[in-house]
């Protein structure tokens, strides 16, 4: 799915209006449909209404949705804060439709506003400000936002909360944005809708199908997507009746300095899990033990160190590598890390503690082969690119990175996001708070080293790779709930993982 900033949803519109083609006050009236019945659904008609619009078509909705509740037996106060005597055409036919219906109590606010009690039985309806707004909110709309913000009742956005910009909130005005507790987003979500420092102004979001041109969402460029499962199951390559391990590619893993074995053993086990035909632990001494015993599908492979690597290995035997779950810091590891990039001329997984070696010493990123895939959480790609101001500046400073680099940088945290070599970003659906623990990381080192060996693109692989490692948590959830799930429940679950994904191919 597309995500698209503000400008263009404004011309899909238009698109949508010419080619249908749809008067544009009949396509508000099918969004105010739209918004109408998810509103049935969230609240019955027992539940007090206030309505606030704005004079943009955003407010516009609003009214229609006042008119439209109020047909339905809801008991509905509307607000239309016109204090610029302006109003965008839709908007006026929607107050001159609401005022020729005498059902809901309707109030035109052109200068002294007197707010309505807001008690905690309400439902607030906030048709403020939507995808057209240029700058923070001010002066009475600031206070409006206040008191709504202050009120105790539950509040539903339309489109995206009043305040909210759709793409770039770095230096807006954070109290004052209204708080919603959900947000019915018309067609498209917002990239705004995947930063975590939006998430409270949000709440849980959804969106309502309004008919927009598929025709013009196609041909409309961007470089932001939404992933959905469809465009996972389409990559998926079957396996066939006379295949043997080999085709499944042999994946070297190096990973796990003396007390981080963990590591090692849980990339190890997801790697296993997401299918590839052998899998190499390359290891400290000291860890042999454990790794012979916690994983004995593995093959573990000896570096001289006792405690951590120090030995690049020759990549030329294994079909993907990936480096750095538990690896350590030490003076002898930056070294040979350095020279393993150097020897690896295929795409590799680079996570962890190999970031934060290339994070001091930069000049080796140079030596990254192209196409390969870093994994950072926010902390690592800060230490590779700065401090970040906001999500948003931290997506553009990952999109640089893969862009200048030629490699795939996956910004992990809630909404994964797949940042390309071309500058396109995938935001990955699954996933939850549960997989906020130790070792989740290196489980989706394995899974991603996995895909590589198996023969996936790098694209392919961080597309696939992300959301089976996602869902492989949900389904952990189902199971335990978030709270006690740990890595190793991922990594137990990839195998449940494959099989709802596969459904319909095996
Ligand atoms: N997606 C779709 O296809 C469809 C979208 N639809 C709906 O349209 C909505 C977008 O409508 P929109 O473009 O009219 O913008 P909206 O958010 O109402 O605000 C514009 C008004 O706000 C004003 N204004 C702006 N910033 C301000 C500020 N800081 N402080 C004060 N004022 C400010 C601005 O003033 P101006 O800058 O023009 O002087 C103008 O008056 C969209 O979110 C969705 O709900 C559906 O109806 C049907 C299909
Ligand atoms: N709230 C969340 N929602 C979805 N996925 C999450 C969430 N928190 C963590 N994850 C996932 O868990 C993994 C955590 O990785 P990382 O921070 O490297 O952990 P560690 O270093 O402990 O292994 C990432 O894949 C991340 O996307
Ligand atoms: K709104």
């Amino acid at each position: 799915m597309k995500i698209f900033p503000g400008i263009q949803i404004k011309q899909l519109d238009a698109y949508t209006i010419e080619q249908e083609p749809i008067a544009s006050i009949d396509l508000m009236e099918r969004a105010a449909t739209a918004l109408t019945g998810a509103i049935m659904k969230y609240r019955g008609n027992e539940t007090p209404v206030v309505v606030f619009a704005g004079p943009g078509n955003n407010g516009g909705d609003a009214l229609a949705v006042s008119r439209l509740l109020g047909e339905r037996g809801y008991r509905v106060k509307a607000y239309l804060f016109n204090t610029s005597e302006h109003l965008s055409e839709d908007c006026a036919t929607n107050r001159d439709r609401l005022l020729e219906n005498s059902n809901v109590e309707f109030t035109e606010v052109t200068s002294k506003f007197e707010p309505p009690v807001l008690d905690k039985d309400c439902l607030v309806i906030d048709g403020l400000f939507g995808s057209g707004i240029k700058k923070a909110l001010s002066g009475g709309f600031a206070a409006v936002v206040n008191y709504i913000n202050a009120s105790p009742s539950t509040v539903v956005s339309i489109d995206l909360p009043s305040g909210l910009m759709c793409e770039d909130n770095t230096y807006n005005i954070r109290n004052h944005i209204i708080r919603a507790d959900k947000t019915l987003s018309l067609q498209l979500p917002k990239l705004s809708f995947f930063f975590a420092e939006n998430a409270d102004y949000l709440g849980e979001w959804e969106l309502l199908d309004i008919g927009l041109s598929q025709k013009g969402i196609e041909e409309t460029f961007t470089t932001w997507y939404f992933t959905e499962e469809e465009d996972i199951r389409k990559l998926i390559k079957p396996r066939k009746r006379f295949d043997h391990k080999g085709n499944y590619g042999h994946a070297l893993l190096i990973a796990g300095s003396y007390g981080m074995a963990g590591a090692s053993v849980l990339a190890a086990k997801a790697c296993l899990r997401t299918g590839a035909g052998m899998v190499t632990v390359h290891a400290p001494l000291k860890n042999n033990d454990i790794l012979q015993t916690a994983i004995p599908e593995a093959i573990v492979r000896h570096d001289a160190h006792e405690f951590c690597f120090s030995m690049p290995v020759y990549p030329d035997n294994y079909t993907a590598v990936a480096i750095g779950p538990g690896l350590g810091q030490s003076e002898e590891t930056a070294t040979a890390l350095i020279e393993q990039i150097r020897l690896c001329q295929e795409p590799m997984v680079l996570d962890a503690d190999a970031l934060n070696i290339l994070a001091v010493h930069r000049n080796a990123m140079n030596s990254i082969p192209r196409g390969s895939i870093l994994t950072p959480h926010p902390k690592e790609l800060e230490r590779l690119v700065g401090k970040c101001e906001s999500s948003f500046l931290r997506l553009t400073k990952a999109r640089d990175l893969a862009t200048t680099y030629k490699i795939f940088v996956v910004l992990k945290g809630a909404y994964t996001v797949i940042a390309t070599p071309e500058g396109n970003c995938y935001f990955n659906p699954t996933g939850n708070p549960g997989m906020a623990t130790a070792g989740s990381g290196d489980v989706l080192t394995g899974v991603l080293v996995s895909l590589l060996a198996q023969g996936y693109t790098s694209e392919e692989s961080c597309k696939l790779g992300v959301y089976l490692h996602g869902m492989a948590g949900d389904m952990a959830k189902e199971k335990l709930g978030e709270r006690g799930l740990i890595a190793s429940d991922i990594a137990e679950n990839l195998p449940a993982a494959w099989i709802k994904l596969t459904q319909s191919i095996d």
